[in-house]
């Protein structure tokens, strides 16, 4: 059931703080009081990747302190549970959010809640559940970072299959700079929920059209199933309803 579908089950989905969006950078206001992203991830929390049958995930073990996201517009502490990316049928399309109208290839979002709720569970239909960082991949040289997950994708080819993933350190899928703009939103797919603080950073990292095809590979279905390529697994933007989006650079 595509997006244009998810209103009937999920009224939420037409409610006032909905992601993505269309970022329209001059209309982003600088706040200096947005605060340094602080990202202290530990590599051995890594537990498996996983086919959930709408993307691939990389899952975390999150019942410490050990991989926490703190600073920039958060307060308190949010700890990382998953990694995972949407992407599209071809180059020109794939991202949720856009920037000035412009998609990119492919959109990676690292999925931290708030230790203020004791569990993922509980924090995300909270206000201020949970804290996404987005980030923008953009079509140019291959990326090595990448490619330990990309590796692991043909063991889990279809729908609901996973796979043990460890050690590995998220941070390395970072780009240089830190920059990002911030918004409140939502969950991308269902159930939508109004929990998340957005982070978007303004730096894409780079994937070659090789290393697109492996996200590619994945199917949506099921082992023995007829295929359906995993591909174009975005929600398109959604209407800003008021809402600021604000940027932590000039
Ligand atoms: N695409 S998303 O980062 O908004 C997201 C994260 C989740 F943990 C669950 C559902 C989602 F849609
Ligand atoms: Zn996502």
């Amino acid at each position: 059931v595509g997006p244009d579908k998810w209103a009937d089950e999920y009224p939420v989905a037409n409610g006032p703080r909905q992601s993505p969006i269309n970022i329209v950078t001059r209309e982003a206001q600088f706040d200096p009081s947005l605060k340094r992203l602080k990202l202290q991830y530990d590599p051995s929390n890594a537990k498996g990747i996983l086919n959930n049958g709408h993307s691939f995930q990389v899952d975390f073990v999150d019942d410490t302190d050990s991989s926490t996201l703190t600073g920039g517009p958060i307060s308190g502490t949010y700890r990382l549970k998953q990694f995972h990316f949407h992407w599209g049928a071809t180059d020109d399309r794939g991202s949720e959010h856009t920037v000035n109208g412009i998609k990119f290839p492919c959109e990676l979002h690292l999925v931290h809640w708030n230790t203020k709720y004791p569990s993922f569970g509980e924090a995300a239909d909270k206000p201020d559940g949970l804290a996404v960082i987005g980030i923008f991949l953009k079509i140019g040289s291959a990326n090595p970072r990448l490619q330990k997950v990309l590796d692991a994708l043909d063991a889990i080819k279809t729908k609901g299959k996973q796979t043990t993933f460890s050690n590995f350190d998220a941070r390395t899928l970072l780009p240089g700079s830190l920059d990002y703009w911030t918004y409140d939103g939502s969950l991308t797919t269902p159930p939508l929920l109004e929990s998340v603080t957005w982070i978007v950073l303004r730096e894409p990292i780079s994937v070659s059209p090789a290393q697109m095809a492996k996200f590619r590979s994945l199917l949506f279905t099921g082992e023995g199933e007829p295929a359906c390529c995993m591909v174009d697994n975005y929600r398109p933007p959604q209407l800003l309803k008021g809402r600021q989006v604000r940027a932590s650079f000039k």
